[in-house]
């Protein structure tokens, strides 16, 4: 699902976000990444969108390289991966629906689809009755769970989750972490940025620890052990 070979991504004035980073995830792992703060998480994630360009390296994505992609064929990538952020990210002046909706809307499906699509989301992460509520009604899990099904309406091969528990409270994360492992189990490819060091060690998946822009540990039953 992923290839990166020998990746260094640079930023101006000699700032190295990562360092000739080689990696393979396969379709349906569940991976966490972990490593300290600075060490090159939210570059790997960045490159992997598409919305940082290597310095030097291939990056492959559901058999797409990276290099010889078109401009004009991003939006289709993007639609391929759903994105989970620490800080959900909801429009705050619409519904629950409207948040959810407005990614089918710019793929432009017909609107009884949207609906079902929608509703099928929402009923998924346990928030179908609230729909019509406004996402400043909601607790931070709550709103996570919308963004959830935000980044899975799609139907996306991939879905990326930078910290999605950094603003949440010890129970509340881990029924997040427990409703994307869920997501995996369906099929969707998981990638999970966290410093939530005992979520991690309870979990039992692949971890890959960056350390100064490189991997220094990559295991298939990991631990968080910095
Ligand atoms: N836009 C940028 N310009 C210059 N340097 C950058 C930029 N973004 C990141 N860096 C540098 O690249 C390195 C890796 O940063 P990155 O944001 O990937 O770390 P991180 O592991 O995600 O950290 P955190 O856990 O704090 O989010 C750091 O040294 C950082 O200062």
């Amino acid at each position: 699902m992923i290839t990166l070979k020998n990746v260094t991504k640079e930023y101006d004035k000699g700032n190295t976000g990562l360092t000739n980073v080689s990696l393979d995830v396969e379709k349906g792992e569940f991976v966490f990444i972990v490593g300290k703060s600075g060490s090159g998480k939210t570059t790997l994630m960045k490159l992997l969108q598409k919305e940082l360009e290597p310095t030097s390296g291939q990056i492959i994505v559901n058999g797409q390289n990276y290099k010889e992609l078109k401009r004009k064929e991003l939006p289709k990538l993007r639609r391929q991966m759903g994105m989970v952020f620490q800080d959900f990210r909801l429009l705050k002046d619409r519904t629950i629906f409207e948040n959810v909706a407005f990614a089918q809307k710019v793929v432009e499906a017909p609107n009884r689809y949207i609906k079902r699509q929608v509703e099928n989301m929402l009923d998924m992460v346990g928030l179908k009755d609230r729909m019509k509520a406004f996402s400043n009604e909601l607790s931070g899990g709550e709103q996570q769970r919308v963004a959830i099904a935000r980044a899975l309406v799609n139907h996306p091969v991939l879905l990326l989750a930078d910290e999605p528990t950094g603003n949440l409270d010890p129970v509340t994360a881990r029924e997040i972490m427990e409703l994307l492992s869920e997501i995996n189990k369906k099929g969707t490819t998981v990638l999970v940025v966290t410093h939530n060091r005992e979520l991690v060690n309870e979990m039992g998946k692949r971890v890959i620890q960056i350390e100064d822009g490189q991997i220094q540990q990559d295991e298939a039953r990991g631990f968080y052990d910095i």
